[in-house]
């Protein structure tokens, strides 16, 4: 473990043009998980601007010295620490307030995110049992895919430590959201900065599911536009794989993405009060064991599960088709784990 002066900066910091000001609640330590990768460095960088976070801690299997070095250049409040490997791990973890992981492999373009399940089904069930033993009231944010398995495993491994808490485990659907609020906005010139659209289900092809009748504020398309755009939404992570031909999926949207899920739980860990996003979690809302709605979140993690609200009849046709897809992918996941125990 390698470790950086911490640098000291006074009263308020700006961030992507908002102002936060220091509280003794801004002291989260924040570890990354596959900080090295192309997820993970940008991500870490926008993390290091974050001033709710005194401590970060950059884990991967390769190169973390260098990105740590690299970062803790940058003169912003974090201390950046860097852990390479798995016996510096423990390091890593230990007094995390969240941890992030996107460790794991990507897609190449004819692929689908169930085919990256056997290759990071496993990386994400160690890092996973290292949270449970390091850091089991950490909230955990699983970005690494396929999210409709990984989930499912990550609270597997922590029931089968007997600290699984639901609250405290989510599948980071984020980007599907900043996905929808871009498109619609875009399609309606409305200022994207103060547009939201809900999106609820899973995070792969048809258990994507816009809530377009819930836009905030209120949109309205004709039915074969909303039909179009539903799609685009639906494979928009496929759209940044083509086009990167082989080089890999969504990274910048994807730290630009998981930076506001992670801003949001560290304000409502914070205290703030109304902090609601999307995520994919153990749900009791559908016939699907695991569902990502609105979720108001607090100082526990997940307060109240906010459901899926009034639908229309197209989206209520659109959940009727993710469930059977959904339900296959999370025993997929919970399969695994049985087959594939933990290794205390
Ligand atoms: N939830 C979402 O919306 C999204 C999820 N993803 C997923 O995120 C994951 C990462 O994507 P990229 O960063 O583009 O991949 P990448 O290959 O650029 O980076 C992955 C990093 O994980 C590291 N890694 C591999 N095994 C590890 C282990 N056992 N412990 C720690 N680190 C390990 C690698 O060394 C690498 O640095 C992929 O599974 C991808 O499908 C990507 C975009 C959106
Ligand atoms: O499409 C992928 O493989 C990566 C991902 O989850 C996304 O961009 O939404």
């Amino acid at each position: 473990m390698f470790s950086f002066a911490r640098r000291q900066i006074s009263g308020q910091f700006l961030k992507l043009g908002k102002n936060f000001s220091f509280s003794s609640a801004n002291n989260a330590k924040v570890a990354v998980l596959g900080a090295s990768g192309g997820i993970g460095q940008p991500f870490s960088l926008l993390l290091k601007l974050n001033p709710h976070i005194t401590q970060l801690a950059l884990y991967d299997i390769v190169h973390t010295p260098g990105v740590a070095a690299d970062l803790s250049h940058c003169s912003t409040n974090a201390v950046v620490t860097g852990h390479m490997g798995p016996e510096q791990l423990k390091d890593a973890l230990t007094g995390c307030d969240v941890v992030t992981i996107p460790a794991g492999v990507p897609r190449k373009p004819g692929m689908t995110r169930d085919d990256l399940f056997n290759t990071n089904a496993s990386i994400v069930r160690d890092l996973a049992n290292a949270c449970a033993k390091y850091c089991p009231k950490a909230m955990i944010c699983v970005i690494a895919n396929p999210v409709n398995s990984t989930v499912p495993i990550t609270c597997e491994v922590f029931k089968a430590h007997g600290v699984f808490d639901p609250r405290r485990i989510f599948g980071v659907t984020t980007l599907d959201i900043v996905r929808a609020n871009t498109f619609i906005a875009q399609a309606k010139g409305l200022d994207v900065a103060h547009f939201n659209c809900p999106v609820v289900g899973g995070h792969s092809g048809i258990t994507i599911i816009p809530l377009i009748s819930q836009c905030n504020p209120p949109v309205s398309f004709p039915q074969e536009e909303r039909a179009a755009i539903t799609t685009r939404i639906q494979n928009a992570g496929t759209e940044v794989v083509e086009a990167k031909a082989g080089a890999g999926s969504a990274t910048l949207s994807m730290a630009f993405a998981a930076d506001k899920f992670v801003t949001s739980l560290l304000q409502a860990l914070s205290g703030e009060d109304g902090v609601v996003e999307c995520a994919f979690v153990a749900s009791e809302e559908t016939e699907a064991k695991y569902f990502s709605t609105p979720l108001l979140l607090g100082k526990n993690g997940v307060e109240k599960n906010l459901g899926l609200g009034k639908l229309s009849e197209f989206e209520i046709g659109l959940v009727k088709n993710a469930i059977p897809e959904l339900q296959k992918n999370i025993k997929k996941g919970e399969e695994f784990l049985l087959k594939n125990p933990v290794q205390n």
